[in-house]
């Protein structure tokens, strides 16, 4: 590894985190993507010293839908920002009595049923498949329980996070389906954020921050965006705590990931190099380039 390797923290803010606090030396800055546009420029600053970028998913005033973000631009620009570790925070409905609104959950597993976007930087002319058995990196897992319980913030180390197109809530019969498939959270935008972060071999974790009891409950009302903004202020609170907590652990990590996402191409591309695309292998620059 080089001498000057230093880790980035990325911080994707979802509903309701639109900023972070305690950033020194901010600036917010365009980065240009092959892909398209990210959601909006980022945010560059250091927290405890610790380089860091934060992205707002949705853009600054949340002006767009789970369904359009672009969401390869958003984690090519990172990884061009030098982005090695990425937390995604994330609001969520709860799926499981035990996860009331204002808890947080590090989930470890997702069902993906988005179809309406594009999920991989890859494809004809450069095919790869990763490895999404363990899609979340245990290191960051690990480094935000260690954070929250430093913080005494309450956190369910665990849980299934189910990703739905929307951009409507879902019904009362798909939300009962999700909880007998045994799901505990569900949201619109962390698939395919986390198989492209996979992709570009960006560490990735969410912290699922709960807003809301989607609509299965008998005893909550259904989930609006009333119900969900009543939450949101709070959460956000605490997210920037969690977030100022972590940070630091972070930065003490000075070689590869134990986990291995750094390393997801090792064994992901099949296409022989002969018949590589030269038009999709100069898009792969930043995420690939490493294997390519
Ligand atoms: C405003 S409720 C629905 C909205 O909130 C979540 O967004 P994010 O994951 O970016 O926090 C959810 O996925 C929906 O996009
Ligand atoms: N119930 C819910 N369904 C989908 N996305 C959400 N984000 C916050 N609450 C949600």
């Amino acid at each position: 590894m080089a001498d000057n390797w230093e880790p980035v923290v990325g911080i994707v803010g979802g509903s309701g985190l639109y900023h972070i606090d305690g950033l020194t030396e901010q600036v917010w800055r365009p980065v240009h993507s092959p892909w398209g546009m990210p959601s909006d420029e980022l945010l560059f600053g250091r927290l405890d010293g610790v380089k860091c970028v934060f992205l707002p998913r949705h853009g600054r005033g949340h002006r767009l839908s789970p369904t359009n973000l672009n969401y390869r631009a958003n984690i090519d620009a990172l990884k061009r920002a030098g982005v090695t570790d990425l937390l995604s925070m994330s609001a969520v409905g709860s799926l499981r009595e035990e996860l009331p609104p204002g808890h947080f959950v590090i989930v470890d597993q997702f069902i993906d049923r988005s179809f309406a976007r594009e999920k991989s930087f890859f494809g004809d002319g450069v095919v790869a498949h990763v490895s999404m058995a363990d899609p979340v990196c245990a290191r960051l897992g690990d480094a935000l329980q260690a954070a929250a319980d430093g913080i005494g913030l309450p956190i369910t180390r665990r849980g299934t996070y189910l990703v739905m197109e929307g951009p409507q809530f879902s019904t009362r019969a798909e939300s009962e389906l999700y909880r007998s498939w045994g799901c505990s959270v569900i949201g619109m935008t962390n698939m395919p954020e986390a198989k492209l972060a996979r992709e570009a071999e960006i560490c990735y974790a969410t912290v699922a921050m709960v807003t809301d009891y989607d609509c299965w409950h008998t005893e909550h009302d259904d989930v609006t965006v009333d119900v969900v903004t009543r939450v949101l202020a709070d959460n956000a609170e605490k997210a920037r705590a969690l977030v100022r907590a972590v940070v630091p652990a972070l930065a003490a990590r000075r070689e590869v990931c134990g986990a291995g996402c750094d390393r997801a191409l090792d064994t992901a591309i099949i296409t022989a190099r002969s018949m590589r695309s030269p038009v999709l292998m100069s898009k792969l620059g930043a995420v690939a380039g490493r294997v390519l």
